[in-house]
């Protein structure tokens, strides 16, 4: 997939709303692969929302949303099965992990289907990330930043062309958030993917192309 557009597009829960201070909503925009892309905003404005339309979680919104002209709604259900083994990363906001799996068990949920990392670039992942002691503690009996960190891993175990991270540094520290930034960057490198990245404030350090304000 080489780009994303959004044509007119506004969440029907705003239904009625001018929207003039939005560079997204009611406005047509395109994210290409190999750039990243910031989408900052207040709370409530539409991040998430976004993130689930872009996804296929939701689609209550007018306007189109299209990978490569294609607008999404049309899509099938294998079209959107290999829109996400291969075509879109995603990093949810509420991170939907399972607390009684352990944090490696989790990360293996999505890299058994995706054969993306070997166990080894796993378990480095943990120790670039300061968690080297987790990979086998159940998720649950994590630090939300911890937990955030282990979804990040998982995130990674997938090909992309696009990595769709909502407030993906939210739970972090300042050094946290630079390693998180490295590991993403370099695995967007490696395979020329996009990073479409969303904040409230607290934005992940990777060089940005093009920010829009929602
Ligand atoms: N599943 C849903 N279905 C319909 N409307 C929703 C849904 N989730 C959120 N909304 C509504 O969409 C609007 C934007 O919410 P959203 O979660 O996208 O904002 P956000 O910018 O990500 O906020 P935050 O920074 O607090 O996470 C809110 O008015 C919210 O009530």
């Amino acid at each position: 997939m080489e780009k994303i557009e959004l044509f007119n597009t506004l969440p029907a829960v705003f239904a009625g709303r001018e929207d003039d201070n939005s560079q997204v909503w009611l406005r047509d925009i395109v994210f290409e692969k190999g750039k990243h892309y910031l989408i900052s905003a207040e709370s409530g404005t539409g991040k998430s929302s976004l993130c689930a339309y872009v996804y296929g979680y939701r689609i209550d919104y007018s306007g189109t949303i299209a990978f490569d002209g294609r607008d999404i709604k049309q899509l099938t259900v294998p079209e959107w099965c290999r829109v996400r083994q291969s075509s879109i990363a995603y990093l949810p906001q509420e991170l939907r992990l399972f607390p009684e799996l352990t944090a490696m068990e989790n990360i293996q949920l999505k890299n058994r289907l995706t054969h993306h990392k070997t166990e080894k670039e796993i378990v480095d992942y943990f120790d670039q990330l300061g968690i080297p002691d987790k990979v086998d503690s159940p998720l649950g009996k994590l630090s939300i930043g911890q937990q955030q960190r282990v979804a990040i891993i998982r995130t990674l175990c997938q090909p992309a062309d696009f990595i769709l991270l909502d407030e993906p540094v939210s739970h972090l520290d300042e050094a946290n958030n630079a390693i998180v930034a490295r590991i993403v960057s370099d695995e967007a490198s490696r395979q020329g993917a996009g990073i479409i990245s969303t904040s409230v404030g607290n934005n992940v350090k990777i060089q940005v192309d093009k920010e829009f304000k929602l």
